[in-house]
Formats: C-alpha cells, structure tokens, sequence
C-alpha cells in the first residue's frame, strides 16, 4: 500500500469508528478482509488509526470536520506537513481536496487541544490540579510496551537474555523491580520462548509497581476481588507464596487464567463465589474504572465516557469497597486501585468509604500518572481500627 492508500484506508476505518463500531473490531475486520495488506500495510494503518483517535477532537478542528477524512486531514496538518500530495483522487487514495477543505480547520484551543470532552476537564483539573494540562496531553502520546518479569522462573537480567535470542531487546525500568521496557521487537513478544516459557508477560509498569506496594506475606490469604484476565493476580503470584484467590462478577473474563497461571507456575484458585474461602489478609480491588489513566491504550475511551456513566462506575466502585470490606480478615488489609486519574473514582470513593465505614482507615496512599514507565495508576491500603 502506498502512504496515501494507508491514509485513506485509516480515514474510512476512522468512519466505521465514528458510527460506534469498536476500533479493535474495526481493524480485525478490515485486516481480514484485505488479504492484499502486509503485514507493515497493517501496523501503519493501526498506528494511524490510534493515533488519530487519542487526538480525534483536535484533529477534527484542524480537519475541519469530525469524520474519518477530516480527522486524517487534521492528522497530517499536526503533523507538519502538507496534505495535498496525498490527496490525489487515485483509486485508492484520498479524493483531491477541495475549495471549502482548502480553506477549512482551524487552531484548536482549551479542551478542544488537550483532547478531551469539555465536561471532563474540570474533572482533571479537580483530581490533578496544575498537572491535568500536562496529564491530558500525555495522554495524547503513544504508550510504552512493558513487560513484567516472572520472579518465580527467573530475574530481569535471565529474562532479558531469553528475550534477546528471540531478537526483542529489552532493559529495565525503575518503575518497578519487575518491570523492562521493550526496545525492540515489540510485536513477536507474544510468539518469544521466554513468553511461552512464562518468564515475562506484557504488562503496564505502573500495574506492577501497584503489586510492588501491596503487603503480601508468603503463606497468607490474597483475594483478586476483580480478577478479569488476572494480570494483577499474576503480578502478586510472581513476587510472593501467598494462596492466591481470583473472582470476578463476570467469570468468562477469567476464562484464560488457568492456562496464564500454568504457564507462569503458580496456582490460583477461581472461585465462583468471593466469600467461598473468606476471610482473607489481603483483598485486592482493581476496580472497574473510566480507564483515564490508560487513554493512550485504550482512546475511544475518553470519547464514550458520559457524566452519567462515571457516576454508574461510582456506585459500583462503591458497591465492590463495601463487599471487599466484608471479606477482609480483622487485621487484614484492603486495597482499592484504578486505572484512573479522576479524584472521582479515587480518593473521592476512599473518603465516601471511610465515612460509610467508620472503623477503616488509611494505610497508604499513592498515584502514578501516565508517563514514559507507565498509565495513570491509584492505590489506596486500607485496614480497620
Ligand atoms: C479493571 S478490570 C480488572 C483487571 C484485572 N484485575 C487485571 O489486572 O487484568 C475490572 C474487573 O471488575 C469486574 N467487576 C465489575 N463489577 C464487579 C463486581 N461487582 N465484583 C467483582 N468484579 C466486578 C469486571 O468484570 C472487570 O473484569
């Protein structure tokens, strides 16, 4: 495919995007149905997509139109460039501009250039104070590919020469003791030996950094209240001999952890209720969340996000607090986390908490926002008495 093609092809994809198909669905389909595509036709068409999607509103101004094409003309115009030499009406590419495009798109400015809704702005700004500028723009930049090393098969130093004879080269990243930074190579991590082998895992820094902060005592009882595909469960099963507990309200989104805690050498056992082996030392809500802190991942995100939506994640954020608090063990602890940079959904809920249930209170308390080791992170300990 040539440059235009890609950018043609990403603009129509944009406009599936739009009319609200997911973008991952989006892309698959579109990879399946295009035979003709290889496979560097496919990660630029991706990268083209998410790209622009982080920074659909911005894009859309400078486009002049919030459609596939002029978010991609908006796209190129940030980038620099001149769009015209790509518009040239072939069969494949882009039609030639016209006048009223020509002349279109304008200057983006305040929510509009930090790309974000106007509603969530001042929601920023309340959770980040002078730093939510900062923060929404960060989340306007591509996320690094981490990886989590497997401390009970081996240590950074053994997981990057296994990585390195598969050609992805990696190095360590202070974020946390587990945590390389993926170099080179990035995409055949998944076919690598050392994945296969159980030595490494993709995962955010900062989710390995929130298990780095966690009390887990070898022999002890950890619930993963919010288990999903157990990439926190696994990240505490690395770095301790506790007995490992997962739930979630939705078992199918467990359904690989078996065969993920196989592959890592440690035993989880999935409950279908939480109170089946309550109470426990350590009950672990990764709560689910509007995902701010995860925006570069997951950009749609920010545009779906309603007021009446966060306010729903509220109530289940707090109805999952007061069941986590049930299951805790008397000298035992909780911890509730997010992937958000909302004070909305994180010191809000712990202050809403604790005026619910007098008897807790704050052990720690920590933030990570996005940045070049990792997402938007919070993580809150809390005990009783
Ligand atoms: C942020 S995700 C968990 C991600 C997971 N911990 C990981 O690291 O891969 C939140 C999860 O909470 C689950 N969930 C939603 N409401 C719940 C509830 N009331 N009780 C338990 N789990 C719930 C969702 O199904 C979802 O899998």
């Amino acid at each position: 495919m040539t440059p235009a093609a890609r950018i043609q092809t990403a603009a129509e994809l944009l406009g599936e995007v739009l009319s609200g198909v997911p973008a991952e669905k989006v892309l698959t389909s579109w990879a399946r149905r295009s035979r003709f595509a290889g496979s560097k036709d496919r990660v630029a068409v991706r990268d083209h997509v998410f790209d622009a999607l982080r920074c659909r509103r911005s894009c859309a101004a400078l486009g002049g139109a919030m459609t596939g094409r002029g978010i991609m003309l908006g796209w190129l115009r940030m980038q620099g460039g001149d769009p015209a030499p790509l518009f040239t009406g072939g069969q494949y590419t882009p039609a030639v501009l016209s006048e009223a495009e020509l002349a279109g798109g304008r200057v983006p400015d305040g929510a509009e250039a930090l790309d974000l809704p106007d509603w969530l702005l001042p929601l920023f700004r309340e959770g980040l104070g002078n730093q939510a500028e900062a923060v929404a723009l960060s989340l306007r930049e591509r996320a690094p590919v981490m990886l989590r090393v497997n401390l009970r098969l081996t240590d950074p130093a053994g997981a990057i020469s296994a990585l390195a004879e598969g050609g992805i080269m990696a190095e360590p990243d202070a974020i946390s003791r587990t945590a390389l930074r993926v170099l080179d190579g990035a995409r055949k991590v998944s076919g690598s030996r050392a994945y296969a082998d159980g030595l490494v895992e993709l995962q955010d820094g900062a989710s390995q950094a929130v298990a780095d902060e966690l009390n887990l005592v070898d022999g002890s009882k950890v619930l993963d209240l919010c288990a999903g595909g157990g990439g926190k469960t696994l990240a505490m099963a690395g770095l301790s001999r506790a007995q490992f507990y997962a739930y979630d309200a939705n078992p199918q989104r467990m359904r690989d952890l078996p065969a993920r805690a196989e592959r890592a050498g440690v035993v989880v056992n999935i409950l279908d209720d939480a109170g089946d082996a309550a109470p426990y030392d350590l009950v672990l809500c990764d709560a689910p969340c509007s995902g701010s802190g995860a925006w570069r991942r997951a950009p749609e995100g920010k545009w779906l996000l309603s007021a009446e939506g966060l306010a729903d994640l509220n109530r289940t954020q707090d109805e999952i607090l007061d069941r986590a608090a049930g299951l805790v063990a008397p000298a035992g602890e909780l911890a509730y986390v997010t992937c958000s940079v909302l004070a909305r959904e994180n010191l809000q809920r712990i202050e809403a908490f604790i005026a619910r249930n007098p008897g807790w209170r704050v052990l720690s308390e920590r933030q990570w926002l996005p940045g070049p080791s990792g997402d938007g992170f919070y993580l809150s300990r809390l005990t009783q008495g």
